[in-house]
This record gives C-alpha cells, structure tokens and sequence, in this order.
C-alpha cells in the first residue's frame, strides 16, 4: 500500500487519508474497521478530554467499553487536523447536530470530497434527510449514505455484518465498499440513497413501538405481526414520497427492521421499553443516554403522513402514546379494532 492518494479516483487499494467525524459508538466502529484495513484513518470528536481519553486508554469508555481501538487510529478534536487531505469523509453524528458540524467541516473540504453520512435520521423541524443537508451545506461534493442492521458493538464484537453503501455515483460505491470490506464486514451497494436513508430513519419508529410490546410482556406472535405491519407502512409511506418501495425489502429496509426490532441492543427499542413499563419519554431518553433518533422521526413522519394521507395506523399509535398521553391500552384497542383490510396491498405488477 502507499500512503499517497490519487485525488481524483474513488477505486483504488491504496491506503488513503479518511476521517470519521463523530466519538459516539457507530463513529467509533466505522472508524476502528477503516483503520483495520490500513488507511490512515482520523477520528474527529468534539472533547479533548474524551479524545485524550480515547488516546490514553486505547479505548473509547463511554460508547463502546471494553473494545479495544485499532493502535493506528488517530484521534483527535481539532476537525482540520482530522480533515487534512482526506477526500473521503464519513459523517456519524447524530442528526440534531448534523446540520452544525457540516457547516463547521464545510470550508476545510476539497471539491468532490466523498462525504458519506451514517446517519439514520430526519432533521428536527423540517423533513430533511442527512443526504440533503450535505447537498445544501457544500457544493461540488459527492455524496452517499451508509445503513443497514449494524449494531455498533456487533460490528466491533466481529459478529458478520452486512451494510448498504447509497449513491448515484457508481465509483463512489465501489471505493466504499472497498474501504469498509472486511473478514466480518460485507458492503452491499445501491443507487437509490432516498430510499436506503428514508428506511433507516423509519425502523427507529417500529423499534419503539416492540420495545413497548416486549415491556407489556406481548408474545412472538404480536412481535411478529407489529414487524411485517411496519413494513407494510414503510413501503406505503415510500411509494408515496417517490421512493422505491422494493429498496424496502433489501438489508437498509426489512434487514434492520428486523434487527433493531427484536433487541435491546438497540437505543429507540429500549425507549420504548422504558415507557412501555411506565417511565416518562423524557427520563427514558435520558437514560439511555446515547442519541435514540425515532423519538424525533415519529413526530416528524406523524406530520409529513397526516399532510399527505398516507395511513400509518402504527405511526399514529405511537404518536399517540409518545406525545398525546393517551393511555396505551385505549390506543392498542383502537389498533386491534380498526377495518379489517388486505394483508399484501401492494403490488409490482402494473
Ligand atoms: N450505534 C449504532 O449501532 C448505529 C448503527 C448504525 C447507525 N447509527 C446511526 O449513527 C448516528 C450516530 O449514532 P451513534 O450511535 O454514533 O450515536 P451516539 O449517541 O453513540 O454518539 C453520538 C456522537 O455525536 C457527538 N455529537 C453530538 N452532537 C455533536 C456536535 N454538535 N458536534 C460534534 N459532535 C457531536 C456526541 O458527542 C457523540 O460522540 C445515528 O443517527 C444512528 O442512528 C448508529
Ligand atoms: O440503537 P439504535 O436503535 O439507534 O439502532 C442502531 C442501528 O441503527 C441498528 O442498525
């Protein structure tokens, strides 16, 4: 491998300059993967005693304990120390601040710099996903997404994972996957990043929602049936926002529905645990302590759904109980009581 990066290719071996931005979990095993693999890997947070920390101890404590960092990663909070020379960038903060820190890296970025968000969310009051705000915030960039069933701490454990790299830019895909490819970790690739960021920011919802089930001690049967509902309601809600439906059925879509629906790994399903067993949303967020995205999709996608007329029974049940305190047994009755309609409404064939 040699240290030196053609500036304009996006497939190649070498070892090549990239910088993670964000110090929470999914930052950090991106990060740790990439260094892995030999690039010359930097990882940007925004504490320096977190960063020194980090370096110190070879560890990042607080969002994955016990995991110990690749010796080559770099880290460090200074963000042109950690852009210097990269064109590849990977954005791994969680979508409330996403907007800032892209405005922050913005000017130290070279044009068609490959930025990547990891981010499986919708920003607050507005309906942008994390793709647009790149887009709106740099010019000249080439842009993709990263989602799919990944556990930070299973992809750091090397349990075989598989992700999803979106983009219109074909090359773009391959030096991601490129990138990222390892022994325990496969990147698939897809041009519709609409539809692969939308089906990440929406699985957060349903994880809520089977945390909240598994709280009120429901069987396999209702786990079963709340997952294949949500997902009818993902490629309902998709269609009618110009996405394609099918991308749903891939790893981005029903691949980590699955996954963050059925463990407590994940954050939005603890939450719903949380306030499945009585807790207030806002003790529960704080406890989990760590970014649980759907509590602000939920709201968002209520809205975008009601302006629309798409009809998302769960999303409008969730709603219900997360900010219209309504009682959960009421809002279940209603669930359970409404018209009786088809199980496959959706079809391919013209
Ligand atoms: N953790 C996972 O397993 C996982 C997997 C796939 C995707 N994701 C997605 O990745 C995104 C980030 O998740 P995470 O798990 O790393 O979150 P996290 O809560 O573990 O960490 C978030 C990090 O962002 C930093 N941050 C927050 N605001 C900031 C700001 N204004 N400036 C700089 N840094 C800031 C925090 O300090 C923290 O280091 C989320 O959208 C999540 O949905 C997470
Ligand atoms: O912990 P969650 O609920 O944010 O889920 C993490 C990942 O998105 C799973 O793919």
């Amino acid at each position: 491998m040699t240290t030196q990066q053609d500036s304009s290719s996006t497939t190649t071996d070498a070892a090549l300059p990239i910088a993670v931005l964000g110090g929470g979990s999914f930052g950090t095993a991106i990060a740790n993967i990439i260094a892995g693999n030999g690039h010359d890997t930097r990882q940007w947070m925004r504490d320096e005693s977190r960063a020194r920390d980090c370096r110190e101890t070879g560890e990042n404590h607080y969002y994955l304990p016990g995991v110990p960092l690749d010796p080559a990663l770099k880290i460090t909070s200074e963000l042109e120390e950690a852009i210097d020379g990269c064109r590849i960038v990977f954005v791994s903060i969680p979508s409330k601040s996403f907007r800032e820190v892209v405005q922050r890296v913005a000017p130290l970025l070279a044009e068609g710099t490959v930025l990547i968000s990891t981010t499986k969310g919708v920003e607050h009051d507005s309906f942008h996903l994390m793709s647009d705000i790149l887009r709106e915030e740099t010019s000249g960039m080439r842009i993709g997404v990263l989602s799919g069933p990944n556990f930070a701490k299973e992809i750091v454990a090397g349990h075989y994972t598989a992700t999803v790299i979106a983009s219109e830019d074909a090359a773009l895909c391959d030096t991601i996957q490129k990138v990222l490819h390892s022994e325990t970790f496969r990147v698939y690739s897809s041009n519709d990043v609409f539809g692969v960021e939308l089906a990440g920011a929406l699985k957060n919802i349903y994880a809520i929602v089977t945390g909240m089930a598994a709280a009120l001690d429901r069987g396999q049967n209702t786990i079963s049936l709340l997952i294949t509902r949500a997902l009818a309601e993902m490629m309902r809600f998709a269609e009618a926002m110009g996405a394609d439906p099918m991308t749903f059925i891939g790893l981005a879509g029903v691949g980590d529905l699955i996954l963050t629906c059925s463990s407590d790994l994940s954050r939005n399903y603890r939450v719903g645990y949380l306030v499945g067993r009585g807790r207030p949303l806002e003790e529960a967020v704080a406890e989990i302590g760590q970014v649980a995205e759907g509590v602000n999709t939920v709201r968002l996608i209520k809205h975008k759904a009601d302006e629309m007329g798409v009809y998302m029974p769960l999303v409008s049940a969730i709603h219900a109980i997360l900010f219209e305190e309504r009682p959960i047994p009421e809002v279940i009755r209603n669930l359970m009581s409404g018209a009786q309609t088809f199980d496959v409404a959706y079809s391919a064939k013209p």
